[in-house]
């Protein structure tokens, strides 16, 4: 069954469509990128996914989370399925953290609420250990440290591995992630990267991921949708998309990303 499926999602603002008639589908176990020049759609397409959609913007169409629609949902029943079904990871990770609180409790509180929906009864040592395990789970160093550390305190990097461990602490069927790796620099992209494509595999979780960036795609998906001024123009395995595009405007961004990753070979 799918997990995700996708059918004529159009966003509109102001009667005007910035997403116009999306449709795809995503499997229990897949891995599918979203690519496209900025603008082309992307994000608004995944924060429709998940209902988050800033005000001013509506939805038509449907979405079916693990068989539940999203659109026209009530925030109730949304709040329900993110977290237990849908959890995100944003390019920026301050978004998702709370800049006065310790960053070993943001994680715990995210551990603490999937434990009381699961029925599961827990006490303080319990989320003290959940949350080392989880920071061990994302490869954060000196956990004692981190744990006590507001986010301002730690690097971006790490910043982005508290984000994914609070995520993990979700335990969801589907992991989200809008370019997480575009706000790091070249080192931690990798690394961030490698880490995302090992925890997507440990934990069997389904993986939409975004961004503008070909090469980062091709690394960690499995089936690629391109996107452009808010329309589906090509879908297809990473490797086929890739080595034999259909559609010109995949072709101009291979050759823009050729581009660049000789401008950067030569530098
Ligand atoms: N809140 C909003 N109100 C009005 N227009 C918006 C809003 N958010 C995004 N847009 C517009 O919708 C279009 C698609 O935006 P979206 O953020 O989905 O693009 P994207 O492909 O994710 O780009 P990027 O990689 O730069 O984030 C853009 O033209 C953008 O300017």
């Amino acid at each position: 069954m799918s997990l995700l499926k996708v059918r004529d999602l159009s966003v509109a603002a102001r009667g005007r469509n910035l997403v116009d008639s999306v449709s795809f589908t995503l499997d229990a176990g897949e891995r599918l990128g979203i690519i496209g020049e900025s603008g082309s759609g992307k994000s608004l397409t995944a924060t429709a996914i998940i209902g988050l959609l800033p005000p001013g913007l509506s939805a038509t169409g449907s979405v079916l989370l693990d068989g539940h629609e999203v659109i026209g949902a009530r925030e109730g029943e949304l709040t329900a399925l993110r977290g237990a079904v849908a959890a995100t990871v944003f390019q920026d990770p301050l978004t998702a953290l709370d800049p006065l609180m310790r960053v070993g409790r943001q994680i715990g509180e995210v551990w603490e609420r999937t434990e009381r929906r699961a029925g599961r009864p827990h006490g303080k040592g319990d989320t003290r250990a959940a949350v080392f395990s989880l920071m061990d789970e994302v490869s954060l160093p000196e956990p004692e440290r981190i744990a006590g550390a507001f986010p301002h305190e730690i690097s971006g990097g790490q910043r982005q591995r508290v984000a994914i461990a609070m995520a993990l602490a979700c335990r969801p069927k589907l992991l989200i992630a809008d370019e997480p790796t575009t706000a790091l620099d070249v080192t931690t992209q990798k690394e961030t990267l490698a880490l995302l494509a090992r925890l997507v595999a440990d934990h069997g979780m389904t993986l939409l991921f975004i961004s503008h960036d070909l090469p980062v795609v091709a690394g960690i998906v499995d089936r690629v949708v391109v996107m452009r001024t808010g329309v589906v123009v090509e879908e297809g395995p990473v490797r086929q998309v890739f080595a034999t595009p259909t559609h010109a405007y995949t072709r101009e961004l291979l050759v823009a990303a050729e581009r660049f990753d000789r401008a950067l070979g030569a530098a």
